[in-house]
């Protein structure tokens, strides 16, 4: 469960949170698929509460309702459309499974497809579950549980949310029956939403009874789905996400929090010379890396003082040394604009989610964000598919914030942080030539829109990254040869 079964060549996801299915399958075939991006996290497909009482807030896709494929994202049949036209074009699709629990008593009783329960007889009539499901004796867990109690954190509620108990045959059988109906569908994979809130040994259980992966979507035979857990875990807690590590892979929360801390000026980045387990990250393999995510990109997330594209230079530097650096399988955020952490998408008067415009430069209007469409984060994309499975060599810093790498002989970046500029002649490890910058432009026809880097005949450059620079980073690798 810690292959994402890229089609080869590809490395990165991207969330593309609140999306709609149709704008996802479009996404996929004008941009995603032909810009090299392995995957897509989908925002949970199954009929969730519709929070009106709020505004239709975010987390309201985080109540789960039913297993129904029904949301303001779509219905099944644009979800199989989706799946369809994406893993024809190359990406792949991972599905937000929220199984740790149903929704609360927010005392409204109509989902966004039509469904109702009954929260007070905690009975949802479209599963079906009924009171003896869940577990008892009812409990919310309470803050310092996560420091004392790992029994409460799996067993009482979370934010008053109905606790599943997944102990129970007929409740696997439920989850099993609702996550195989995707893998069938097409899917490669699931994210496991407040796993921490479950057993590992229920989980294990659920897993082995998923399908392989569907062989008519390109998959290998006995394929198994990638799955990756959200354990928020920076230590000190009851619960260790090391407890859910040997079972599949493992949100690395640390990651992000220690990256924001580098590019946010709090650290230097000469410390990322060892970046990786030796800073108490999970095993590379076991890691799933991101700088910002839905939850902590909103500020009251798990890892503090996290970077996001409101910090638009600081966060696409960090991002480029994700992208960069072959430590774990990364995954990119993409968000729609916010002033209040709780504001869902952006919705026309009915309550439907607004597509997100397409505009001239191939950035994103309409409210969202599209970081993934940022010219200096999909050119690190393909440059992480160019990396390969090559290692970090030839490191150089300037022991404060100046730092450069190359990965093999196939790419090098380098980054200056410091408020003096970097001037330097640099080991590149790439043949002679000249090469576009893919940071501060493309090539275009046979010249670069960007600088132009030339590379003598014992690999070395005059590398220069001025202070007040657009971007913070420089990166060229194979193939962007002028
Ligand atoms: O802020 C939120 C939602 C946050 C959230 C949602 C999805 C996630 O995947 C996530 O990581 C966080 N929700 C708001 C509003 C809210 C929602 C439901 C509710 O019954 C009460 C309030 C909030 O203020 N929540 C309390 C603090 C955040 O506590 C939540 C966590 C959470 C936070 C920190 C942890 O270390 C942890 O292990 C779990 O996970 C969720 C997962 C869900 O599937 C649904 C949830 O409502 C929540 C969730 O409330
Ligand atoms: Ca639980």
């Amino acid at each position: 469960h810690k292959d994402p079964h890229y089609m080869s060549g590809r490395t990165t996801m991207v969330h593309l949170f609140e999306w709609k299915w149709d704008d996802i399958a479009a996404e996929c075939e004008r941009f995603l698929g032909p810009r090299g991006f392995g995957g897509i996290q989908i925002s949970p497909p199954n009929e969730n509460l519709a929070i009106r009482s709020r505004n239709r807030p975010w987390w309201e896709r985080y109540q789960p309702i039913s297993y129904r494929l029904v949301t303001r994202s779509g219905n099944e049949q644009q979800f199989e459309n989706m799946v369809r036209r994406c893993n024809n074009a190359g990406v792949r699709i991972y599905v937000d499974a929220i199984i740790n629990h149903m929704t609360g008593t927010w005392g409204e009783n109509v989902g966004t497809g039509g469904s109702t329960a009954d929260f007070n007889n905690w009975y949802y009539p479209a599963v079906p579950y009924g009171r003896n499901d869940f577990n008892s004796p009812q409990c919310v867990i309470q803050g310092n549980d996560y420091q004392c109690c790992a029994d409460r954190v799996r067993n009482c509620e979370l934010s008053g949310l109905k606790d599943l108990n997944q102990g129970s045959e007929y409740v696997r059988g439920k989850i099993t029956e609702y996550m195989n109906r995707l893998i069938d569908l097409g899917v490669a994979g699931f994210r496991i939403d407040a796993a921490k809130h479950m057993w590992p040994g229920d989980l294990s259980a659920i897993y082995s009874r998923l399908n392989n992966l569907n062989t008519n979507h390109g998959f290998s035979h006995g394929a198994r789905p990638y799955i990756y857990q959200e354990v928020i875990d920076l230590g000190g807690e009851a619960v260790s996400r090391n407890e859910y590590s040997s079972l599949a892979a493992v949100t690395e929360f640390k990651y992000g929090m220690e990256l924001s801390r580098c590019f946010n000026g709090q650290n230097q980045l000469r410390w990322l010379v060892n970046f990786g387990p030796n800073w108490g990250f999970l095993a590379s393999n076991d890691a799933l890396t991101f700088v910002d995510n839905h939850d902590n990109q909103r500020g009251h997330g798990a890892g503090g003082n996290i970077l996001t594209h409101k910090r638009a230079k600081q966060y696409k530097g960090a991002i480029a040394f994700m992208l960069a650096h072959p430590y774990g399988r990364p995954q990119l955020m993409s968000s729609f604009s916010f002033h209040d952490t709780e504001a869902g998408p952006p919705m026309d008067s009915n309550g439907n989610i607004i597509s997100p415009a397409i505009n001239s430069d191939n950035t994103c209007g309409n409210g969202w964000v599209c970081e993934h469409r940022w010219r200096q984060i999909y050119q690190m994309v393909a440059f992480r598919n160019v990396a390969g499975n090559t290692g970090i060599n030839d490191w150089w810093d300037n022991g404060s914030n100046q730092i450069a790498f190359c990965r093999g002989g196939q790419g090098f970046v380098a980054f200056n942080n410091d408020n003096w500029d970097l001037n330097t002649n640099l080991q590149t490890c790439l043949p002679a030539g000249r090469y576009c910058d893919v940071i501060s432009g493309e090539k275009r026809n046979n010249g670069c829109t960007g600088k132009v880097i030339t590379v003598g005949g014992d690999g070395r450059a005059q590398i220069v990254l001025g202070a007040n620079d657009y971007d913070m980073a420089l990166a060229i690798h194979r193939g962007q040869d002028s």
